[in-house]
């Protein structure tokens, strides 16, 4: 039987077990904050920060927001990001991506103190991660290392494919998984767009991270009986075009009064027949994302307060 992982249900018990680290804290005397800064009038990325703050108040972190005009100059940014560097109430920076064409995207993360870059994208935080002495570690590979280590699945000797080779997915995703650790010593191929034959490499692989951004580039024909197959794609496909393309899909309601469906980069019903396991979307990595954001904001606000408070 192929294991449909819940997402939802690990990231709310690694959220369960963040809950003493809180309380350490506050006994210290720190409430962690975490600040979101948006330069986007981009609807996906509206819903993601509001989740990002919603998790925040939900589990007693400080969320403080900050929104600048998508017109605005590059520098009302640098600006922003200058404040909140200096400001003791904030322990962690989120500037959502993906930024507006006239802002310099590496600039803008280089801007941002190392010692609070929850995403992990600050070259100082990306030299560690490689040298094998993280200090934060990007929030979706990190947390698909603990999905993929609550749900049993061994990446010691195994053969892991990773789609994509983003700065904030693919790369990373990789470079975690090489370490010598307990969570690493995998045997990893970087594919991307100019990768030949990528369904020969998915057939070879005994976990596939598929981080692409296109709707359903894999499918069962491209995996072998046996694979674990972690979908990070999120995907608004609109519902319309989809139904008229494909008369099987099944839609709910609320798909249709939102007017988009959420699709992974796996043509999920095809690969659940192959897989041992694999994580759906909505509701596989998206939520440890989140999680793991939480984790590294009080990771932040430990190491600034110099008190340990044994996070999971
Ligand atoms: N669930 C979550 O928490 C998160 C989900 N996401 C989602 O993950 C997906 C990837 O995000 P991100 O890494 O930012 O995306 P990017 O667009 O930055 O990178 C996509 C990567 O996939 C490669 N690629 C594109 N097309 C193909 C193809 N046909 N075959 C093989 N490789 C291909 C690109 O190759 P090349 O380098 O050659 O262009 C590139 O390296 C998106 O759907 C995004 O929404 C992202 C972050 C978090
Ligand atoms: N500085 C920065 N850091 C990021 O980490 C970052 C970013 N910019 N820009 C965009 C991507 C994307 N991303 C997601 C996080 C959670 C879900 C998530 O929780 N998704 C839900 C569904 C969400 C929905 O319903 O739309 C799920 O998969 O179950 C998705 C995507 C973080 N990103």
């Amino acid at each position: 039987m192929t294991r449909i992982i819940d997402g939802n249900e690990i990231a709310d018990r690694i959220t369960a077990d963040l809950e003493p680290c809180l309380e350490t804290l506050a006994d210290a005397g720190t409430t962690p904050g975490l600040a979101t800064v948006l330069m986007s009038d981009d609807g996906a990325s509206e819903t993601y920060v509001s989740m990002k703050r919603q998790a925040c108040n939900d589990l007693g972190i400080e969320s403080i927001h900050h929104e600048l005009d998508p017109d605005a100059p590059a520098d009302a940014l640098f600006d922003r990001i200058d404040e909140l560097n200096d400001d003791p109430a904030v322990h962690g920076i989120l500037v959502q991506l993906p930024l507006p064409d006239h802002v310099d995207r590496q600039a803008v993360l280089e801007r941002i103190d190392p010692r609070k870059d929850v995403d992990g994208f600050h070259p100082e935080n990306v030299g560690r991660l490689v040298t094998g002495t993280p200090r934060f570690k990007p929030c979706t590979p990190h947390g698909i290392q603990k999905l993929l280590e609550a749900e049993g699945v061994e990446t010691e000797g195994a053969d892991v494919v990773v789609v994509g080779r983003s700065n904030i997915v693919g790369k990373p995703m990789a470079n975690l998984l090489v370490q010598k650790s307990d969570t690493g010593n995998a045997t990893v191929t970087v594919c991307h767009s100019r990768t030949d034959d990528l369904a020969a490499k998915t057939r070879d692989a005994d976990v596939v991270v598929a981080a692409a951004g296109v709707p359903e580039l894999i499918d069962g024909s491209m995996l072998s009986p046996g694979t674990t197959v972690i979908d990070v794609g999120v995907n608004r496909v609109d519902v319309s075009e989809r139904r008229s393309e494909d008369s099987q899909t099944s839609s709910d309601q609320s798909d249709t009064e939102k007017g988009y469906e959420l699709v992974g980069d796996v043509e999920f019903e095809s690969a659940k027949e192959k897989a041992d396991a694999i994580t759906p979307v909505p509701g596989g990595v998206g939520p440890l994302t989140i999680t793991m954001l939480l984790y590294n904001t009080i990771k932040a606000a430990s190491l600034r307060a110099d008190v340990d408070v044994s996070l999971p």
